[in-house]
């Protein structure tokens, strides 16, 4: 449905509107469930990252945020707007990169970007300077006369998001945009959003491999058969996820003073502490990581020399396992 722009901007939520609120979302495809009342806010600036193993939802989940389907209930804002109301002003500011994003294969890097470009409304030194930007921005520049056919996997992706990014979207909306790339393109494809929310944009991202979002996003939600079960920053998600207590082990640089031991149990987050020998001791911590972070500058301000710590934790690859067998 369209609107004018004055009764759009009346409409709009409040300037520090979230750039994604989802509210009761639900997708049906006949009498299969895909989607189950999924709630959802994503702040401004933020990389977030949807999890879920295959057939959990996020692709419906992203084609519903891209108005590509029709939720069979329930409300999307994209940046204070109401896609169902006013589509256009919240979907002009998205750009969204699908999971099988095809790519022209006789043309070269520079046509390609060309090709879309042009459909953006763009011309001339407007055009050749926003398609420079872009390609710099993914770390593409030298490969601009390159044939599209000739790029590795993760080039082309990056291609493909250069591409996404050419009509400067405040939210971007990435299916899988790392599945098949070796962790040298993770790495970079980790850097490129980086900088994009540097710039102010969101970045909603999915993977049903964990590692790669929680290495590059801030927040994370986990979707499985449709609902999501959890929702925030990583490391709490990861936590309240797991279940288990992460085990923290140290290793000391010189046999502690007696007091150590004390020292330790004397943390209120801190159980289950042992000593594998003089050096080496580990225990369960009941907290976050800036919390982790506060107790080991402690230790070290008290005079103990730390000189390894590492942390284990049940993956959560592991618990989705067991609650699909568990048949939730
Ligand atoms: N067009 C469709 N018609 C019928 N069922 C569909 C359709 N699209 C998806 N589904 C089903 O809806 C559920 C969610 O699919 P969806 O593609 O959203 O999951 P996904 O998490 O993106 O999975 P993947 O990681 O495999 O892409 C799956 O059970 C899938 O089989």
């Amino acid at each position: 449905m369209s609107s004018t722009l004055t009764d759009s901007v009346e409409e709009k939520s409040t300037a520090k509107s979230p750039s994604v609120e989802v509210h009761d979302l639900r997708i049906d495809y006949g009498s299969h469930l895909a989607v189950d009342g999924m709630n959802l806010e994503i702040p401004v600036g933020t990389i977030y990252g949807l999890v879920g193993p295959n057939g959990a939802g996020k692709t419906s989940t992203f084609k519903a945020l891209a108005s590509l389907l029709t939720p069979t209930h329930g409300h999307i804002i994209l940046n204070g707007y109401n896609i169902a109301t006013h589509q256009r002003l919240a979907l002009a500011n998205i750009g969204y990169m699908p999971d099988m994003a095809p790519v022209a294969s006789d043309l070269k890097v520079w046509e390609f970007l060309e090709m879309f470009a042009g459909a953006h409304g763009l011309s001339g030194k407007m055009k050749t300077e926003r398609i420079r930007e872009c390609l710099e921005q993914v770390d593409l520049l030298s490969e601009k006369n390159a044939m599209c056919t000739a790029l590795s996997r993760g080039m082309m992706q990056r291609l493909v998001l250069a591409k996404t990014l050419l009509h400067k979207p405040q939210l971007l909306i990435l299916d899988e945009p790392a599945s098949g790339m070796d962790i040298k393109s993770r790495v970079k494809l980790r850097n490129v959003l980086r900088g994009i929310c540097r710039q102010g944009s969101t970045v909603l991202i999915s993977s049903h491999i964990l590692p790669e979002l929680t290495e590059m996003c801030d927040m994370i939600g986990v979707l499985h058969k449709g609902k999501l079960l959890d929702s925030g920053n990583v490391d709490e998600v990861l936590h309240r996820m797991t279940g288990l207590l992460p085990e923290i082990r140290i290793r000391l640089a010189e046999a502690p003073s007696q007091n150590w031991i004390r020292f330790l149990d004397s943390n209120p987050k801190v159980s289950s502490v042992q000593g594998q020998d003089i050096l080496n001791y580990s225990f369960h911590f009941d907290g976050n990581s800036c919390e982790l972070s506060l107790f080991i500058h402690d230790m070290i301000s008290q005079g103990y020399l730390v000189s390894r710590i590492a942390e284990q934790q049940r993956s959560l690859e592991e618990i989705l396992l067991d609650l699909e067998y568990d048949g939730h």
